[in-house]
């Protein structure tokens, strides 16, 4: 019987989903998804990426269900089912949307289309969101990615109306413990997956949290409720890019019309969000068009300028929390508690990080995936090269870990709630506690180097010497002239035609960004 397998990857739901209303419309579909150990086994994968996962998968069912099909879950490397499934039960076509991952689903990719070739299996693909395969330049990037957010979402298929195919062998779910995932630690107060409570994210964040957005993204203190908080759906694609989009510009017509303050907070706050859609695409494309981005330099002029100079011990520390600086520690404690950090705070870990502890990105990418929920690769990697300054094509970026807690938390009340040995400190040493003198930490019992960590570098001292290093590096002529083709694959044309204008266009004027 001719039937199409439906491959779900990081596009899980049955609204606008492309490669489902093809398949729906050309007969019977089955629908796949793959849990692929290999994958796990990166040092990317993390507990909680995949329970996250599991609960998106089950929503996901619910959502097959109510049109007629059933998920098909199977266990093993892609090709390999596949095969064996091509062999039971043949299928001559195989959909899904583009993926842009890490360097593994890119080569289990790779080997999925050899093996199509070979079995004259045809493969057809879909753009997931505004990211472009085989862009030819960037000058028409953005012209792209309007027409694709534009165009009509697709509605899911109607109830009942699939005709469903089941695998011809039945897997379980296989418990974590065989995946060999690089981190075992699953947040109690993480976000839990499914495009259900997305909606609900996304409905709050449209109708009310999206008010506080403007003023509230840069505080680790507002921003929990302050940002959409839409990013693992987004990740997993529980929520679709251009539902999201669209859902916006029609809550901001509604809004165009309702003159009360809040209302014109809510607008405000939309349009400063509109800007993140499109920087959600533009970061993926870099590693869509430059997938060694992961694990090179993007300037390769770079190269070498941290590598010989690991320091374990600096890293154990931030991992640990142990930094001393008390808004990194707490950072690190909230992401273990939570899976989420905002904006800000990632930025200035990767800073202390590449700077005053002078660690090469690579690897603290890698931790930081593990800690993050929404672990998107595009816009992980180029966001760990951008704040550690080896893209060449961006202002170098240091965030002073005691004027972000001075200017985000002025009264230690983000830094006491996941640091519990500060909430007996003394207000005035709350932003540099390993000064306190003995007589104090005797009177306030807290022991410096024992219930706070004391600071592994003086932060003024090794944040100077980390630039001085950078920027004698940058202002090497080969190093100057190496620029301009970067900027031709990766800058934006948007920004650079605006340039000099008052406002650019999509920066909002409380966090402007480097493209
Ligand atoms: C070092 C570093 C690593 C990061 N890694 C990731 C990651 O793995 N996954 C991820 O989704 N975001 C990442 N970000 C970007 C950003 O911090 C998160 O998207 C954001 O904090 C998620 O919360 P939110 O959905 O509430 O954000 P909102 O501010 O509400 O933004 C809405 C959406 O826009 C996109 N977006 C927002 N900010 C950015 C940005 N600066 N660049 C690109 N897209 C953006 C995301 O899809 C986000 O979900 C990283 C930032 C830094 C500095």
């Amino acid at each position: 019987m001719g039937y199409t397998v439906v491959w779900f990857k990081r596009d899980l739901r049955v609204h606008d989903h492309a490669p489902l209303a093809h398949a729906a419309a050309h007969g019977p579909v089955l629908c796949l998804y793959v849990v692929e150990p290999s994958l796990w086994a990166q040092p990317d994968s993390a507990l909680q990426h995949y329970q996250f996962l599991r609960e998106s998968l089950r929503d996901l069912a619910q959502q097959l269900r109510s049109c007629g099909a059933r998920l098909q879950l199977a266990l093993g490397e892609v090709p390999e089912v596949l095969a064996r499934l091509h062999a039971l039960q043949p299928f001559a076509r195989l959909v899904s949307h583009e993926e842009t991952g890490n360097g593994a689903t890119y080569a289990r990719d790779l080997a999925v289309a050899r093996w199509c070739r070979r079995q004259g299996v045809a493969w057809q693909e879909w753009p997931q969101h505004g990211v472009v395969r085989r862009l030819p330049s960037r000058e028409r990037w953005h012209g792209l990615w309007q027409a694709h957010m534009q165009a009509p979402c697709l509605p899911p298929p109607l109830p009942a109306s699939l005709r469903s195919i089941s695998l011809p062998w039945s897997d379980t779910w296989p418990a974590p413990e065989t995946m060999e995932l690089a981190d075992a630690h699953d947040p109690p107060q993480r976000q839990r997956g499914g495009r259900t409570p997305g909606q609900q994210v996304l409905h709050d964040f449209l109708h009310m949290r999206g008010a506080w957005y403007r003023d509230g993204i840069s505080s680790p203190l507002t921003a929990p409720t302050a940002c959409s908080r839409l990013s693992p759906y987004l990740a997993l694609g529980c929520l679709g890019m251009r539902e999201v989009v669209q859902a916006t510009q029609l809550r901001q017509v509604q809004l165009k019309s309702a003159d009360d303050p809040r209302a014109a907070r809510l607008r405000q706050g939309l349009a400063a969000f509109m800007s993140r859609m499109h920087w959600h695409c533009h970061f993926i494309q870099k590693l869509e068009s430059e997938p060694e981005l992961e694990w090179r330099n993007l300037h390769r002029g770079y190269d070498g300028l941290r590598e010989e100079d690991w320091n374990p011990a600096h890293f154990d520390a931030l991992q640990a929390g142990r930094t001393g600086w008390p808004m990194v520690d707490a950072c690190v404690a909230m992401l273990r508690e939570t899976g989420w950090v905002n904006f800000r705070m990632r930025a200035m870990l990767v800073s202390v990080a590449a700077y005053p502890l002078w660690l090469h990105w690579r690897a603290v990418g890698l931790w930081l995936a593990r800690q993050f929920l929404d672990y998107e690769p595009g816009i992980h990697w180029s966001q760990m090269q951008m704040q550690a300054g080896t893209t060449g094509i961006n202002t170098t970026r240091v965030y002073n870990p005691i004027k972000q807690a001075q200017d985000h938390d002025p009264h230690g009340v983000f830094v006491r709630r996941w640091l519990p040995a500060l909430r007996r400190v003394p207000d005035a040493w709350l932003f540099e506690p390993w000064r306190m003198p003995p007589e104090v930490q005797a009177r306030c019992g807290v022991r410096v180097g024992q219930d706070i960590a004391t600071p592994l570098v003086d932060l003024a001292s090794a944040t100077k010497a980390a630039k001085a290093r950078l920027h004698a590096l940058r202002n090497q002529e080969p190093i100057r002239a190496a620029k301009a083709a970067i900027v031709e694959k990766h800058g934006s044309r948007l920004l650079r035609r605006t340039a000099g204008r008052r406002q650019l266009p999509f920066t909002s004027p409380q966090q402007s960004l480097d493209f």
